[in-house]
């Protein structure tokens, strides 16, 4: 057997579509959409990122900043930065790149990112509103987790889910993110004693650690769904998921990488910015 290929092109595909709809109507009012992406990494996957956003930024009718304060940065620069673009009543929408310079930690800069600006859900109010079920920017990688998972009508009530790491821009809020939805969740780190045989038993995997192939077929129930987060350079210029290829032959369901959870997650930063450009 072979799984499903959960694709997220076409659904990035159309969540653009809506984003360039209503950003075109904030443009004839004289309001262009603005995302302001604040950098200080020269991690590739990152890299990849920030060209990735600003090229669709550009596409949908967003103007995309990109400031990029380079891998030497100190936190003070950064949090000036983020306070002078949280007061920049043209700035619509700002979020600060991971991973950061050593001794930055997210948690604490993303403090400084006013929180009608957040997209990226990485303040320290947006996390906790979320954790409480209330209104607020999710992580746009969490959120992508569950929109191909609803997308594709994939079973999560009463479902044990088992989240692999415990990031503030993906595992953790995904996880919450799978409670609402009534699933019963596991979240799994680097600590975590028997990884495979907690993942086994999951009817869903959601691997978001950053190792090529950390999940085997060992880990994975025969038919299970598992969303490969995933975007690991490879030697030849290629990304590789977190999951094992050879995960296809066993698993029911499986994003593919590239073009699974990525793409997904751009489109909905930049529907993220719209939304706060017409609040
Ligand atoms: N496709 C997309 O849209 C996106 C992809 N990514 C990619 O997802 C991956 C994860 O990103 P991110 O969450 O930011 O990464 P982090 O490095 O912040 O977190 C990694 C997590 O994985 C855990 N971990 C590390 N090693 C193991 C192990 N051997 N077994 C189990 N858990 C382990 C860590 O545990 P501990 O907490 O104990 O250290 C940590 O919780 C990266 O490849 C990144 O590029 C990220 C965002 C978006
Ligand atoms: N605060 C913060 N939030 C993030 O969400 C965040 C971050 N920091 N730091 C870096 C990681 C990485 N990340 C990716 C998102 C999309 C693709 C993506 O679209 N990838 C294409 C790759 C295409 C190719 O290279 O061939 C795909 O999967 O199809 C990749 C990587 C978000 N991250």
């Amino acid at each position: 057997m072979t799984a499903t290929e959960l694709k997220g092109g076409p659904l990035a595909t159309q969540i653009r579509a809506d984003v360039a709809e209503r950003a075109a109507k904030l443009t004839e009012q004289g309001r262009t959409p603005r995302l302001a992406v604040v950098t200080a990494t020269d991690d590739e996957a990152s890299a990849w990122y920030v060209r990735s956003i600003a090229k669709a930024a550009g596409k949908v009718g967003i103007s995309c900043d990109i400031v990029d304060l380079g891998p030497q940065a100190t936190t003070a620069e950064i949090t000036a930065t983020l306070e002078r673009l949280s007061a920049d009543d043209t700035v619509h929408g700002l979020m600060l790149q991971t991973p950061l310079p050593a001794g930055a930690r997210l948690e604490e800069l993303a403090g400084a990112i006013d929180f009608a600006k957040d997209v990226d859900g990485a303040s320290p109010l947006s996390l906790g509103r979320l954790a409480a079920g209330l209104p607020a920017f999710a992580p746009a990688t969490a959120e992508a987790v569950l929109t191909i998972l609803e997308h594709y009508q994939v079973e999560l009530q009463g479902k044990h889910v088992a989240v692999v790491g415990r990031s503030t821009v993906v595992g953790k809020p995904a996880a919450h993110l799978l409670l609402d939805r009534n699933a019963t969740v596991t979240v799994c780190h680097s600590r975590t004693a028997d990884l495979a045989a907690v993942t086994s038993t999951a009817d869903v995997v959601v691997a978001a650690v950053g190792r090529t192939a950390l999940i085997t077929p060992a880990h994975v129930r025969p038919g299970a769904t598992v969303i490969d987060v995933g975007t690991n350079p490879t030697e030849d210029g290629g990304l590789a998921g977190d999951v094992d290829p050879a995960v296809a032959e066993t698993a029911g369901a499986l994003t593919p990488v590239p073009g699974g959870v990525g793409p997904v997650t751009t489109a909905l930063l930049l529907r993220h910015t719209v939304e706060a450009a017409e609040h």
